[in-house]
């Protein structure tokens, strides 16, 4: 789970987070971070590794846990995908307040969260006075959506699990993520059961609008990898964004011409 906006409750190893209005942001870690993880606590698990990507010298970082009780091979990798975003568009956040929108339907349907995944059965949530979540399935697909569009802090967090990469592409899945938001910032870490090299050509993004600060890759296992980006918005021209996949998730355009 990366770290986000808040005050840092304290300096102790547990890096809970509180935002402005007192709400506890949510922190997977295992108490202790990542050395605890390592540690002789954890050692009934099969096999684990722990580890933090990013820029050390930022904030913002993306901290990751594994265990696995084996060694696990698929013909058909399982594809998690998910993006942290914040700066949020003013006016695209405030489609989230209460004040503005009826229900949390109307927020999924103006927001255009409803175009995201199309097919997808949305069960959608709207906080009072402000805030959002949803959780959707389709099929064996899942995915989550949660916003906190205060300004100042605003923040939203997508995660899609199980979309086949040839029938969902990545770039324009993430365009029409980054569509609902125009974040000033945005990150998104992608976990497949595919070599380094593999999900590297298969999910470097370039984004048009916005300028990629860092990119890493972590193998897990034997066949486990992580791949971590972070963008940051290039120019205040996001209508003429269009984004582009360096190395493509599925195969090129030109095959289906
Ligand atoms: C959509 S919830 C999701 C919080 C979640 N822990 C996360 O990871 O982001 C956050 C938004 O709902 C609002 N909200 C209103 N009542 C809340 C409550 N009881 N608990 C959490 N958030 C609440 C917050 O102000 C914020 O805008």
């Amino acid at each position: 789970m990366e770290s986000k906006g808040g005050k840092k409750k304290s300096s102790s190893s547990s890096k809970s987070l509180f935002a402005p209005l007192g709400y506890s942001i949510e922190d997977v870690r295992p108490k202790g971070g990542v050395k605890k993880f390592r540690s002789a606590a954890y050692s009934n698990i099969g096999s684990s590794k722990a580890f933090v990507m990013g820029n050390p010298a930022k904030p913002q970082k993306w901290h990751v846990y594994c265990a696995s009780a084996g060694v696990q091979s698929r013909d058909d990798p399982v594809y998690t995908v998910e993006m942290c975003m914040t700066g949020l568009n003013r006016e695209k956040a405030s489609v989230f307040f209460k004040s503005n929108s009826a229900s949390a339907a109307v927020m999924t349907e103006a927001s255009g969260i409803r175009k995201i995944l199309p097919n997808s059965e949305i069960c959608d949530f709207d906080f009072d006075p402000c805030g959002y979540s949803m959780n959707a399935i389709e099929g064996p697909a899942i995915s989550t959506l949660h916003i906190t569009p205060e300004d100042g802090f605003s923040y939203a967090s997508f995660e899609a699990v199980g979309y086949d990469p040839k029938v969902v592409d990545l770039s324009q899945l993430v365009e029409r993520v980054l569509a609902c938001f125009r974040p000033s910032e945005f990150s998104i870490a992608v976990h497949a059961e595919i070599n380094a090299k593999t999900i590297e050509q298969k999910c470097a993004l370039e984004v048009n609008g916005y300028s990629r600060e860092e990119g890493t890759i972590e193998e897990v296992g034997t066949c486990d990898s992580v791949f971590y980006q972070k963008f940051c918005k290039a120019t205040a021209g996001y209508a003429a964004s269009k984004m582009t996949l360096k190395c493509c998730w599925k195969e090129k355009e030109e095959e289906k011409d």
